[in-house]
This record gives C-alpha cells, sequence and structure tokens, in this order.
C-alpha cells in the first residue's frame, strides 16, 4: 500500500465539498428531537478556506462530521471531491476518509508515543512500509516546523507544537482536503495566529482545501475565504468573508461581527458629548462602510439632507483579506424621524449602521 493519493482524481471544475439538504436528527429517550442539522446546503471550492461559524450547539461539530461521515446523516447527499459517499462500502469509505485529514481542538495525540510515532500513526493503519513511513513522517514534521521534535514526547510540547503534530499526522496521507474542529480554540491568541498562518501556508503549498469550524469571527476574519454562520441547525447566511463582514444580513451574523471588529470609544468621550435640544434624540451609531462611498461626504451630505448633526467620535480603516473597509463611531443629533430616515439612506448607500451600544 503507498501513501500516493487517495481516493479517484476530482474532475477540476467539481467543488471538493459539496453537502445538500443535510439533516441530522437526534432522538432522547423521552421521545424529544434534537435537529442538530436541520437543512444544510453548502459548496466548498477546491483550494478555498472555509469556514463554519455559529454558537455552541449550532450544530457546527454534527456538520463537520458529517463530510467524512464520522456523522451519518439522516437525509442528505455528501459529496467530497464529486463522489457520493453515502454510497460506498465500509472499505472504500475508509480508503477515501485517508483523503479527508482531521484536526481537533485538543490535539488527540497518544501520550505514550513519541511526536514522530504519532504522525506515523494513520501510516500504520493504512499499512504503509516502514521505509515509507519514516521518509513521510520526516517530510511532514519538516512542513509544519517540527524537524528537531521527532523523539520527544507530546508532554513535552506546548500547545502549539501539539497542534502541529496534529496537523502534521493529518497530513500523513496526503489529504487533499483537511477538516479543523476549533483547531485553535485551545490555544492563546499568539499561537493561534501561527497555527492559522501554518494552515494558510499548507493550503498554498499543498493546495488543500480546508473546512474549519469555530465559534469565533476572528479566526474566519484571519484566515478564510468564505464563511457560513449556523444556528440552530441552519445556515444564515454565507458568502465572501469580506461581504459577510460588510453587509451582514442576519442579526446573529451582526452581533459575531460586532464582537470582532467593534469599535473601542473611551468611556470619557461619549460621558462629555452634549445632551439632545429639546425635542431632538441623540443616537450613537457605528457607520461601517466599503466600498466607493466616502464616508465624510456622505455625512456632510446626510446633515444637509434631513437637517441633523453628525459628530465623529472616531474612525478607523480595518481589513480583510487585504480589501480595506471603514468603521466610525457617530453622535447624531436631530428629531427621531430625521434620524431614522438618515439610517435607512445611510442603509440605501450600503453601509452598515449599528448603535454603538452593541459594538463596544
Ligand atoms: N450524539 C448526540 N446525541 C444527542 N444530541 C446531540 C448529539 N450530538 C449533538 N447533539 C445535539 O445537537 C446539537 C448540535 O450539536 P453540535 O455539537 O453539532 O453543535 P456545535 O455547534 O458543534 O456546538 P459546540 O461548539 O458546543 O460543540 C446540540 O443541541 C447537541 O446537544
Amino acid at each position: 500500500m503507498s501513501v500516493s493519493s487517495p481516493g479517484p482524481a476530482p474532475a477540476q471544475s467539481s467543488p471538493a465539498i459539496q453537502l445538500r439538504g443535510l439533516l441530522r436528527h437526534f432522538h432522547n429517550r423521552a421521545g424529544a428531537v434534537t435537529k442538530a442539522l436541520d437543512g444544510v446546503s453548502l459548496e466548498v471550492a477546491q483550494g478555498e478556506i472555509f469556514g463554519i461559524v455559529g454558537r455552541s450547539g449550532a450544530g457546527k461539530s454534527t456538520l463537520i462530521r458529517c463530510v467524512n461521515l464520522l456523522e451519518r446523516p439522516t437525509q442528505g447527499e455528501v459529496r467530497v471531491l464529486g463522489e457520493d459517499l453515502m454510497l460506498l462500502d465500509d472499505a472504500a469509505l475508509r480508503q477515501r476518509r485517508r483523503g479527508i485529514g482531521m484536526v481537533f481542538q485538543h490535539f488527540n495525540l497518544l501520550s505514550s508515543r513519541t511526536v514522530a510515532e504519532n504522525v506515523a500513526f494513520p501510516l500504520e493503519v493504512a499499512g504503509v512500509p516502514k521505509a515509507e513511513r519514516t521518509a513521510r513522517v520526516a517530510e511532514v514534521l519538516g512542513l509544519v516546523g517540527l524537524a528537531q521534535k521527532a523523539e520527544n514526547y507530546p508532554a513535552q510540547l506546548s500547545g502549539g507544537q501539539k497542534q502541529r503534530v496534529g496537523i502534521a499526522r493529518a497530513l500523513a496521507p496526503r489529504p487533499r482536503i483537511l477538516l479543523c474542529d476549533e483547531a485553535t480554540s485551545a490555544l492563546d491568541p499568539e499561537t493561534t495566529h501561527d497555527i492559522l498562518g501554518l494552515i494558510r501556508q499548507l493550503r498554498d503549498k499543498l493546495d488543500l482545501t480546508v473546512l474549519l469550524i469555530t465559534h469565533e469571527m476572528a479566526v474566519v476574519k484571519e484566515i478564510c475565504d468564505r464563511v457560513a454562520v449556523m444556528e440552530a441547525g441552519q445556515v444564515l447566511e454565507q458568502g465572501r468573508v469580506f461581504d459577510v463582514f460588510t453587509r451582514p444580513t442576519h442579526p446573529t451574523t451582526r452581533s459575531f461581527i460586532a464582537g470582532t471588529i467593534g469599535h473601542s470609544v473611551p468611556t470619557g468621550t461619549v460621558a462629555r458629548l452634549p445632551a439632545p435640544r429639546p425635542g431632538e434624540e441623540k443616537r450613537l451609531l457605528q457607520v461601517l462602510f466599503a466600498g466607493p462611498n466616502s464616508t465624510r461626504a456622505v455625512i456632510s451630505e446626510a446633515s444637509r439632507r434631513y437637517g441633523i448633526d453628525l459628530d465623529i467620535i472616531s474612525g478607523r480603516i480595518d481589513e480583510i483579506a487585504g480589501e480595506p473597509f471603514g468603521l466610525m463611531a457617530l453622535a447624531a443629533y436631530g428629531p427621531s424621524t430625521a434620524l431614522d430616515e438618515a439610517v435607512a439612506w445611510f442603509e440605501e448607500l450600503g453601509l452598515v449602521v449599528t448603535p454603538l451600544a452593541e459594538v463596544i
């Protein structure tokens, strides 16, 4: 048995992963049903890093486990590299799973084995001859920057190093697809950044397709090309990360994003803002803008059109995958209806307006 790429070569145009109408229902003893997946459809293109984000219980783990059929959907279609996995017998499925590597939150390393032995494990299971195994282990440990640690035991490694071993083990059988199940959730922010950087590098170098699940929008912002936002077993929205961040359509997405790119406005500044005049209101707003509309021009025009005052409290430019977007905190003063009209006009122009209280 060799470690050459498992499974049939895909047609170039077919998506790496296609999920259609997935249902996964769990029945408890009392007869109640949990719809962990309630009609999920999505496609991940070859070479893409696709994120699934959602709160605890949204159905993310169930979904990612359906991709290699560790979890069998109650209904729906799971296609990987164009092939319907649900139609395969056990032996064929075991073989295809070698083409789908998996990385776990808690690394799942065997403590009694060295780093090299952990990485060799899936190759042993696949019956790869020893010499070939040794060469491949050295190669993947080099890829993840752990060549010097081959003879160490997991207990001698930091969390980030353990995850590098987890990634090397997943890559040893030369998968085309890498599933990452909260791969950085047990790591500190700096190590998270390193591991995400490594995953991106490996995607580029090995032409991998990566599907990751996370509860952190910051992870999505840092590494993903596209994202699906999940809640209660359903996909609320999906699209390019830049579009979902700058034009979220669902309140859950907005609240996820708010926590990630939200404003920090000094409380003293807010406290010093003047009170509204009688018959007027004061609203503190965050305005997110991307694309052709310059905010400064939009803000002065809104003042003129609606007879309101708009004071800029703070502003900054952020970016996702090199594409810039602006964030501005505004204090808006005027009659309630005029403020409503101005906000509606901003939104018509494609700006995303959120009460500042929701983002600080
Ligand atoms: N084996 C199971 N038996 C019964 N219910 C389950 C099972 N696995 C998951 N569930 C339920 O399905 C729903 C989705 O769970 P899932 O673990 O997929 O969510 P998640 O988004 O990954 O959350 P977390 O991040 O907390 O793992 C939850 O309500 C969970 O309790």
